[in-house]
Protein backbone atom coordinates (compact mmCIF):
# COMPACT_ATOMS: atom_id res chain seq x y z
CA UNK A 1 0.00 0.00 0.00
CA UNK A 2 1.34 2.72 -1.24
CA UNK A 3 1.52 5.91 1.21
CA UNK A 4 1.47 9.30 -0.15
CA UNK A 5 2.48 12.47 2.09
CA UNK A 6 1.57 16.12 1.47
CA UNK A 7 4.09 18.95 2.26
CA UNK A 8 3.17 22.09 3.45
CA UNK A 9 -1.27 21.15 2.98
CA UNK A 10 -2.44 24.58 2.08
CA UNK A 11 -4.95 25.57 -0.08
CA UNK A 12 -3.64 22.98 -3.24
CA UNK A 13 -2.72 20.46 -0.68
CA UNK A 14 -5.98 20.20 0.78
CA UNK A 15 -7.60 19.90 -2.57
CA UNK A 16 -5.68 16.90 -3.14
CA UNK A 17 -6.33 15.46 0.01
CA UNK A 18 -10.23 15.26 0.17
CA UNK A 19 -10.18 14.84 -3.78
CA UNK A 20 -8.03 11.38 -3.09
CA UNK A 21 -10.35 10.97 0.29
CA UNK A 22 -13.58 11.47 -1.68
CA UNK A 23 -12.53 8.53 -4.90
CA UNK A 24 -11.80 6.17 -1.80
CA UNK A 25 -8.42 6.72 -0.45
CA UNK A 26 -8.12 5.26 3.11
CA UNK A 27 -7.07 8.01 5.61
CA UNK A 28 -4.24 5.38 6.60
CA UNK A 29 -2.66 6.04 3.14
CA UNK A 30 -2.56 9.85 3.41
CA UNK A 31 -0.20 12.30 5.54
CA UNK A 32 0.46 15.89 6.04
CA UNK A 33 2.40 18.48 7.22
CA UNK A 34 2.17 21.91 7.67
CA UNK A 35 3.38 25.04 9.64
CA UNK A 36 0.95 25.40 11.95
CA UNK A 37 -0.73 23.87 14.41
CA UNK A 38 -3.99 25.32 13.56
CA UNK A 39 -3.96 24.09 10.31
CA UNK A 40 -2.44 20.45 11.79
CA UNK A 41 -5.77 20.13 13.94
CA UNK A 42 -8.12 21.53 11.03
CA UNK A 43 -6.49 19.00 8.63
CA UNK A 44 -7.22 15.96 11.47
CA UNK A 45 -10.51 17.24 12.21
CA UNK A 46 -11.64 17.83 9.12
CA UNK A 47 -10.22 14.48 6.91
CA UNK A 48 -9.34 12.41 9.81
CA UNK A 49 -5.75 12.20 8.47
CA UNK A 50 -2.68 12.39 10.35
CA UNK A 51 -0.73 15.61 10.82
CA UNK A 52 3.17 14.87 11.29
CA UNK A 53 6.96 16.77 11.13
CA UNK A 54 8.06 16.83 7.85
CA UNK A 55 11.02 14.56 9.31
CA UNK A 56 8.02 11.84 10.17
CA UNK A 57 6.40 12.21 6.77
CA UNK A 58 9.55 11.77 4.75
CA UNK A 59 10.17 8.32 6.85
CA UNK A 60 6.59 7.00 6.27
CA UNK A 61 5.76 8.34 2.49
CA UNK A 62 6.40 6.16 -0.68
CA UNK A 63 5.26 9.75 -2.37
CA UNK A 64 7.10 13.00 -1.18
CA UNK A 65 4.36 15.84 -2.89
CA UNK A 66 5.71 19.21 -2.35
CA UNK A 67 2.75 21.39 -2.10
CA UNK A 68 4.07 24.52 -0.46
CA UNK A 69 4.70 27.90 -2.56
CA UNK A 70 7.70 27.75 -4.80
CA UNK A 71 9.30 30.67 -2.19
CA UNK A 72 9.38 28.27 0.32
CA UNK A 73 10.57 25.23 -2.07
CA UNK A 74 14.36 25.89 -1.49
CA UNK A 75 14.46 25.91 2.28
CA UNK A 76 11.76 22.71 2.90
CA UNK A 77 13.94 21.25 0.05
CA UNK A 78 16.99 21.94 2.66
CA UNK A 79 15.81 20.35 4.98
CA UNK A 80 14.47 17.31 3.16
CA UNK A 81 16.74 16.44 1.35
CA UNK A 82 20.05 15.38 3.43
CA UNK A 83 17.42 13.00 4.95
CA UNK A 84 16.10 11.58 2.09
CA UNK A 85 15.81 7.79 2.00
CA UNK A 86 16.65 6.38 -1.53
CA UNK A 87 13.53 5.04 -3.72
CA UNK A 88 10.98 8.15 -3.15
CA UNK A 89 9.53 9.52 -5.50
CA UNK A 90 9.17 13.05 -5.35
CA UNK A 91 5.72 14.85 -6.82
CA UNK A 92 5.84 18.76 -7.36
CA UNK A 93 2.98 20.51 -7.61
CA UNK A 94 4.30 24.25 -7.41
CA UNK A 95 4.28 26.39 -9.99
CA UNK A 96 7.17 27.62 -12.42
CA UNK A 97 10.31 25.34 -10.50
CA UNK A 98 11.47 22.35 -12.96
CA UNK A 99 12.80 19.32 -11.79
CA UNK A 100 15.99 20.46 -11.88
CA UNK A 101 15.52 22.50 -9.24
CA UNK A 102 14.43 19.49 -7.16
CA UNK A 103 17.36 17.81 -8.53
CA UNK A 104 19.74 20.04 -6.38
CA UNK A 105 18.51 18.82 -3.21
CA UNK A 106 17.83 15.25 -3.94
CA UNK A 107 19.78 12.24 -3.74
CA UNK A 108 21.07 11.60 -6.92
CA UNK A 109 18.52 9.16 -9.00
CA UNK A 110 15.92 10.06 -7.09
CA UNK A 111 12.65 10.19 -9.87
CA UNK A 112 10.94 13.71 -9.69
CA UNK A 113 7.15 14.69 -11.28
CA UNK A 114 5.93 17.97 -12.36
CA UNK A 115 2.29 18.27 -11.88
CA UNK A 116 0.09 21.30 -12.33
CA UNK A 117 -3.30 20.99 -11.59
CA UNK A 118 -6.26 23.46 -10.77
CA UNK A 119 -8.72 24.01 -8.11
CA UNK A 120 -11.51 22.30 -10.09
CA UNK A 121 -9.58 19.69 -8.42
CA UNK A 122 -12.48 20.31 -5.56
CA UNK A 123 -15.46 19.40 -7.72
CA UNK A 124 -13.76 16.23 -9.65
CA UNK A 125 -13.26 18.54 -13.03
CA UNK A 126 -9.72 19.75 -12.59
CA UNK A 127 -7.12 19.36 -16.04
CA UNK A 128 -3.45 17.75 -14.60
CA UNK A 129 -0.35 18.30 -16.59
CA UNK A 130 2.24 15.63 -15.46
CA UNK A 131 5.56 15.59 -16.84
CA UNK A 132 8.68 13.46 -16.12
CA UNK A 133 11.97 15.13 -14.80
CA UNK A 134 15.28 13.17 -14.74
CA UNK A 135 15.26 9.83 -13.04
CA UNK A 136 10.98 9.64 -13.41
CA UNK A 137 9.37 6.30 -15.52
CA UNK A 138 6.99 5.43 -17.11
CA UNK A 139 5.73 3.57 -13.50
CA UNK A 140 6.85 6.97 -11.50
CA UNK A 141 3.93 9.00 -13.98
CA UNK A 142 1.80 6.41 -13.36
CA UNK A 143 1.56 6.50 -9.66
CA UNK A 144 1.28 10.81 -10.18
CA UNK A 145 -1.33 9.84 -12.72
CA UNK A 146 -3.29 7.34 -10.32
CA UNK A 147 -2.92 10.60 -7.47
CA UNK A 148 -4.52 12.84 -9.99
CA UNK A 149 -7.12 11.20 -12.08
CA UNK A 150 -9.90 10.72 -9.63
CA UNK A 151 -9.42 14.76 -9.12
CA UNK A 152 -10.55 15.09 -13.10
CA UNK A 153 -8.86 15.14 -16.18
CA UNK A 154 -5.13 14.28 -16.72
CA UNK A 155 -2.71 14.41 -19.30
CA UNK A 156 1.17 13.48 -19.30
CA UNK A 157 3.14 16.43 -21.08
CA UNK A 158 7.32 17.08 -21.61
CA UNK A 159 8.58 19.74 -18.97
CA UNK A 160 9.18 22.57 -21.38
CA UNK A 161 5.82 22.74 -21.75
CA UNK A 162 4.99 22.90 -18.08
CA UNK A 163 5.35 27.20 -17.83
CA UNK A 164 2.72 27.37 -20.63
CA UNK A 165 -0.01 24.61 -18.86
CA UNK A 166 0.44 26.99 -15.74
CA UNK A 167 -0.26 30.25 -17.34
CA UNK A 168 -3.16 28.61 -19.16
CA UNK A 169 -5.07 26.28 -17.28
CA UNK A 170 -3.02 26.37 -13.78
CA UNK A 171 -4.39 29.95 -13.50
CA UNK A 172 -7.32 29.46 -15.96
CA UNK A 173 -10.16 29.09 -13.03
CA UNK A 174 -9.30 32.57 -11.97
CA UNK A 175 -9.54 34.33 -15.68
CA UNK A 176 -13.20 32.57 -15.87
CA UNK A 177 -14.02 33.94 -12.13
CA UNK A 178 -12.90 37.27 -13.39
CA UNK A 179 -15.32 37.03 -16.48
CA UNK A 180 -18.29 35.70 -14.47
CA UNK A 181 -17.43 38.63 -12.25
CA UNK A 182 -16.85 41.17 -14.77
CA UNK A 183 -20.05 39.99 -16.67
CA UNK A 184 -22.26 40.49 -13.18
CA UNK A 185 -21.23 43.96 -13.21
CA UNK A 186 -22.65 44.25 -17.07
CA UNK A 187 -25.85 42.80 -15.67
CA UNK A 188 -26.51 45.47 -13.26
CA UNK A 189 -25.69 48.02 -15.32
CA UNK A 190 -28.14 46.74 -17.84
CA UNK A 191 -30.38 47.07 -14.34
CA UNK A 192 -30.99 43.21 -12.92
CA UNK A 193 -30.71 42.47 -9.65
CA UNK A 194 -27.27 41.43 -8.51
CA UNK A 195 -28.22 37.70 -7.73
CA UNK A 196 -30.27 37.53 -10.34
CA UNK A 197 -27.30 38.52 -12.69
CA UNK A 198 -24.76 35.99 -10.66
CA UNK A 199 -27.20 32.88 -11.37
CA UNK A 200 -27.79 33.91 -14.72
CA UNK A 201 -24.24 34.05 -15.88
CA UNK A 202 -23.20 30.79 -13.44
CA UNK A 203 -25.75 28.73 -15.20
CA UNK A 204 -24.56 30.57 -18.48
CA UNK A 205 -20.84 29.51 -18.14
CA UNK A 206 -21.81 25.61 -17.02
CA UNK A 207 -24.07 25.23 -20.11
CA UNK A 208 -21.32 26.70 -22.28
CA UNK A 209 -18.45 24.67 -20.54
CA UNK A 210 -20.79 21.58 -20.97
CA UNK A 211 -21.45 22.06 -25.02
CA UNK A 212 -17.72 22.66 -24.86
CA UNK A 213 -17.25 19.10 -23.58
CA UNK A 214 -19.74 16.84 -24.91
CA UNK A 215 -20.52 18.61 -28.42
CA UNK A 216 -16.92 18.44 -29.36
CA UNK A 217 -17.43 21.13 -31.82
CA UNK A 218 -14.79 23.63 -32.73
CA UNK A 219 -15.53 27.23 -30.61
CA UNK A 220 -16.07 29.00 -33.31
CA UNK A 221 -18.97 27.05 -34.37
CA UNK A 222 -20.50 26.87 -31.08
CA UNK A 223 -20.49 30.85 -30.95
CA UNK A 224 -21.43 31.08 -34.76
CA UNK A 225 -24.85 29.11 -34.05
CA UNK A 226 -25.18 32.22 -31.16
CA UNK A 227 -24.84 34.99 -33.54
CA UNK A 228 -27.42 35.98 -35.24
CA UNK A 229 -27.02 38.25 -38.42
CA UNK A 230 -27.81 42.01 -37.68
CA UNK A 231 -28.83 40.22 -34.14
CA UNK A 232 -27.74 41.04 -30.96
CA UNK A 233 -24.68 39.09 -29.95
CA UNK A 234 -22.24 40.63 -32.99
CA UNK A 235 -22.64 43.85 -31.16
CA UNK A 236 -21.43 42.57 -28.03
CA UNK A 237 -18.73 40.68 -30.05
CA UNK A 238 -17.64 44.20 -32.01
CA UNK A 239 -17.24 45.38 -28.86
CA UNK A 240 -15.05 42.93 -27.44
CA UNK A 241 -12.94 42.93 -30.63
CA UNK A 242 -12.52 46.92 -30.55
CA UNK A 243 -11.36 46.84 -27.01
CA UNK A 244 -9.15 44.31 -27.43
CA UNK A 245 -10.01 40.94 -25.69
CA UNK A 246 -8.52 38.68 -27.96
CA UNK A 247 -5.01 40.73 -27.84
CA UNK A 248 -5.59 40.78 -23.86
CA UNK A 249 -5.79 37.36 -23.29
CA UNK A 250 -2.81 36.78 -25.32
CA UNK A 251 -0.67 39.19 -23.54
CA UNK A 252 -1.98 38.12 -20.24
CA UNK A 253 -1.15 34.89 -20.83
CA UNK A 254 2.13 35.56 -21.39
CA UNK A 255 2.51 37.63 -18.51
CA UNK A 256 1.16 34.55 -16.56
CA UNK A 257 3.81 31.91 -18.38
CA UNK A 258 6.88 34.71 -17.76
CA UNK A 259 6.41 35.03 -14.11
CA UNK A 260 6.63 30.93 -14.11
CA UNK A 261 9.69 31.11 -16.17
CA UNK A 262 10.89 34.20 -13.74
CA UNK A 263 10.29 32.21 -10.06
CA UNK A 264 12.56 29.08 -11.46
CA UNK A 265 15.46 32.01 -12.29
CA UNK A 266 14.39 33.38 -8.59
CA UNK A 267 14.83 29.91 -7.00
N1 LIG B 1 -3.63 27.93 -5.88
C1 LIG B 1 -3.71 27.41 -7.08
O1 LIG B 1 -4.70 27.56 -7.83
C2 LIG B 1 -2.58 26.57 -7.62
C3 LIG B 1 -1.40 26.44 -6.92
N2 LIG B 1 -0.42 25.65 -7.41
C4 LIG B 1 0.85 25.47 -6.68
O2 LIG B 1 0.56 24.76 -5.50
C5 LIG B 1 1.45 25.15 -4.48
C6 LIG B 1 0.67 25.53 -3.25
O3 LIG B 1 -0.15 26.65 -3.53
P1 LIG B 1 -1.31 27.05 -2.51
O4 LIG B 1 -1.91 25.82 -1.96
O5 LIG B 1 -2.14 28.04 -3.23
O6 LIG B 1 -0.43 27.77 -1.35
P2 LIG B 1 -0.74 27.85 0.20
O7 LIG B 1 0.07 28.99 0.73
O8 LIG B 1 -2.21 27.84 0.46
O9 LIG B 1 -0.15 26.46 0.79
C7 LIG B 1 1.19 26.24 1.06
C8 LIG B 1 1.29 25.75 2.50
O10 LIG B 1 2.62 25.30 2.75
C9 LIG B 1 2.93 25.55 4.11
N3 LIG B 1 4.40 25.48 4.24
C10 LIG B 1 5.33 26.32 3.75
N4 LIG B 1 6.57 25.91 4.08
C11 LIG B 1 6.42 24.76 4.78
C12 LIG B 1 7.32 23.85 5.40
N5 LIG B 1 8.64 24.05 5.36
N6 LIG B 1 6.81 22.78 6.03
C13 LIG B 1 5.48 22.56 6.09
N7 LIG B 1 4.57 23.39 5.54
C14 LIG B 1 5.03 24.48 4.90
C15 LIG B 1 2.33 26.93 4.35
O11 LIG B 1 2.14 27.17 5.73
C16 LIG B 1 1.01 26.81 3.57
O12 LIG B 1 -0.04 26.35 4.39
C17 LIG B 1 2.28 26.32 -5.01
O13 LIG B 1 3.57 25.86 -5.32
C18 LIG B 1 1.53 26.76 -6.25
O14 LIG B 1 2.42 27.23 -7.24
C19 LIG B 1 -0.59 24.91 -8.53
C20 LIG B 1 -1.75 25.00 -9.24
C21 LIG B 1 -2.82 25.86 -8.88
O1 LIG C 1 -0.90 31.94 -9.14
C1 LIG C 1 -0.14 30.98 -8.96
O2 LIG C 1 1.09 31.17 -8.84
C2 LIG C 1 -0.67 29.57 -8.89
C3 LIG C 1 -0.08 28.70 -9.96
C4 LIG C 1 -1.20 28.43 -10.91
C5 LIG C 1 -2.38 28.94 -10.24
N1 LIG C 1 -2.09 29.54 -9.14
Amino acid sequence: MRIVAVFGAGKLGEVLLSGLLRAGWSPDRLVATARRPERARELTERYGIRVVTNETALREADVITIAVKPQDAGVLLEDLGPKMPANKLVVSMCAGLPTSFFAKYLPEGTPVVRVMTNTPALVDEAMTAISAGSFATAEHLQVAEEMFRPLGRTIRLPETQQDAVTALSGSGPAYFYFLVEAMTDAGILLGLPRQVAHDLIVQTAIGSAVMLRESGEHPVKLREAVTSPAGTTINAIRELENHGVRAALLSALEAARDRAREIAAQS
